[in-house]
C-alpha cells in the first residue's frame, strides 16, 4: 500500500507518551511504526543530528475552503502544515458557508481525502449559521466525523445558551475550543487597550474582553463536568484563572499560539497589518506571563491560529484590514528560537506544546511512536539556521509579521501514515 519502507537512524527520538528521549532506530512500513529489524527493502536514512517525534497537531486552523479558496484551500493549507511539521490540523468551521452541518462536514472530509496531505480533523460550529443564537445539531455533526465544537472567530454571548451547547457537548464527548471574547468590552477595538493604543489612536481591545469569558468558560466546566479548552489565550489575567481551575481539577486547558508569545502591541506602530490579530498582540506584561504559563504547564498546547488573508484584503488602513496571520510554517522555528534557545523550555517539553497537550485536549490516548501505531512522524533539524522567507511558503497566503527574521530549527520531513508529504531535499 504505502510504497516505501524506512530505517530512520540515528536522530534522537522525542516521544513524550512514552517517555522516551534517546537516539534509537525507527522504522516505518505499511504506514505503521514497526521494528526496524522486520523490515524488507527499507530506504535507510541517516538522520544523526535531528530529532524525530511523533507529529505535530495543530488544534486551530483556518482553510478558508469553502469560501475563499484565494487565501487558502485545503490543498494549499494542508502542504502548509507539512511543510510545518504538522500532521493532524483541526479546521475551524468559521468558513462561508460554515460548517455547522453534516453535509459541511461530509465536503471537508471528501475534499481532504482528495486533496489534503495532512489528516484534517474537523470542526463544527456550535451554534447554526454561526450566529450565536440556536444551538446546531451537534448530534448530527458528531456522526459525520467532527472531533471538536468551536464558534471561533466569535464567543457566543448567551451564557444560557452556552451552557446548553456544553452539555450537549458533553453528552456527545465533543470538546469545546472556545474564541473567549465578550463584545461589548471588545467594542470596536482593533489593537489591544493599553499604552499603544492610546499613543497610536486606536480603538482598543480590552484583557477584560477576554478574561470574562475565560471565567464564564471556567464556570461552566465546573458546573457541567465537561472539558472547555480556551483558544489564544492573551492576557496574563486569563492566565493565572487558568492556573487556578486546573489547580482544582476543572477540566479547562488553554493554548498560546507563537505570536503572543512572541511579539507585543508595540509592533503596531509600524501600522502593518500584518500584525492585526484576535486576541490583539498585547503587552509585554502579558506576554512574559504567557511564557511563564507554558514553562509551568497551566498552558498545554501551542496552536498557531493559522488565520491566512489574501494580500489585498490586509492592503488596506489598518482599520479596516481582516484580522489574522499564517502560522503553520513558522510555528516550530518561532518556538525553538524564542523558548528554547533562550532556555525558557527544553525540547522536550516544546515537542509535548506539539504532540501530547493537544492530544489530550482531543481525547487522543497513547499518541505516540510504538510499534503498531501510524507513522505520522516530523523529522527537524535545531542547529539549522535560516531566514524565513515567506515567498517559500506553500500556504497560499503570506499574511506573516515574521518574513525575514532569523531562527533556528528547521523541519526537514513530515510523513503521515508512513508517506513522505514534506522533504526538505
Ligand atoms: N484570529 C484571527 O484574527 N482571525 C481568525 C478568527 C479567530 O481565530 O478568531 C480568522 O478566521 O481570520
Ligand atoms: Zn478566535
Ligand atoms: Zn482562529
Amino acid at each position: 500500500m504505502n510504497g516505501k519502507s524506512y530505517i530512520f537512524k540515528g536522530a534522537r527520538v522525542i516521544d513524550p507518551a512514552r517517555g522516551v528521549d534517546a537516539v534509537m532506530d525507527i522504522g516505518v512500513a505499511e504506514g505503521r511504526v514497526v521494528d526496524p529489524g522486520q523490515i524488507a527493502n527499507p530506504e535507510v536514512v541517516d538522520l544523526s543530528g535531528k530529532i524525530l517525534s511523533p507529529g505535530f497537531i495543530d488544534l486551530h486552523v483556518h482553510l478558508r475552503q469553502p469560501g475563499n479558496n484565494m487565501a487558502e484551500t485545503i490543498a494549499s493549507g494542508t502542504a502548509a502544515a507539512a511543510a510545518g511539521g504538522f500532521t493532524s490540523i483541526v479546521a475551524m468551521p468559521n468558513t462561508n458557508p460554515p460548517a455547522d452541518t453534516a453535509g459541511a462536514i461530509e465536503f471537508l472530509r471528501q475534499t481532504a481525502a482528495q486533496k489534503g496531505v495532512v489528516h484534517v480533523l474537523p470542526c463544527g460550529c456550535m451554534t447554526k449559521n454561526y450566529e450565536g443564537r440556536e444551538m446546531a445539531g451537534i448530534g448530527s455533526l458528531k456522526a459525520a466525523g467532527v472531533v471538536a465544537l468551536s464558534d471561533d472567530g466569535r464567543c457566543i454571548q448567551d451564557h444560557s445558551l452556552m451552557r446548553h451547547v456544553v452539555e450537549y457537548a458533553k453528552s456527545f464527548n465533543l470538546p469545546i475550543l472556545d474564541h473567549c471574547e465578550e463584545k461589548t468590552l471588545a467594542a470596536d477595538g482593533v489593537m489591544n487597550e493599553g499604552k499603544w493604543s492610546v499613543l497610536l489612536g486606536m480603538n482598543g481591545i480590552s484583557g477584560a474582553s477576554e478574561e470574562l469569558m475565560v471565567a464564564r468558560n471556567i464556570i461552566l466546566a465546573r458546573q457541567i463536568g465537561w472539558k472547555i479548552h480556551m483558544q489564544h489565550v492573551s492576557v496574563k489575567e486569563s492566565v493565572e484563572l487558568l492556573r487556578n481551575a486546573r489547580a482544582k481539577g476543572i477540566p479547562v486547558s488553554g493554548e498560546a499560539t507563537p505570536h503572543h508569545l512572541t511579539l507585543t502591541d508595540e509592533c503596531i506602530k509600524t501600522y502593518s497589518t500584518n500584525y492585526k490579530m484576535n486576541p490583539p498582540l498585547r503587552s509585554e506584561e502579558d506576554r512574559l506571563a504567557l511564557i511563564e504559563g507554558v514553562a509551568d504547564g497551566t498552558i498545554t498546547v501551542i496552536a498557531t491560529d493559522h488565520a491566512p488573508h489574501t494580500r489585498t484584503a490586509k492592503l488596506v488602513e489598518f482599520d479596516y484590514a481582516p484580522f489574522g496571520i499564517i502560522g503553520l510554517e513558522t510555528a516550530l522555528p518561532l518556538c525553538y528560537t524564542e523558548l528554547v534557545a533562550k532556555g525558557v523550555i527544553d525540547l522536550a517539553a516544546l515537542v509535548k506544546l506539539f504532540t501530547t497537550g493537544p492530544a489530550e485536549v482531543l481525547g487522543i490516548e497513547n499518541y505516540s511512536l510504538a510499534e503498531g501505531r501510524p507513522a505520522d512522524i516530523v523529522i527537524f533539524d535545531p542547529a539549522r539556521k535560516y531566514t524565513i522567507d515567506a515567498d517559500k511558503f506553500k500556504s497560499n497566503s503570506r499574511n506573516t509579521p515574521f518574513n525575514g527574521r532569523e531562527v533556528e530549527c528547521k523541519v526537514w520531513g513530515t510523513l503521515v501514515n508512513g508517506k513522505m508529504v514534506y522533504c526538505e531535499e
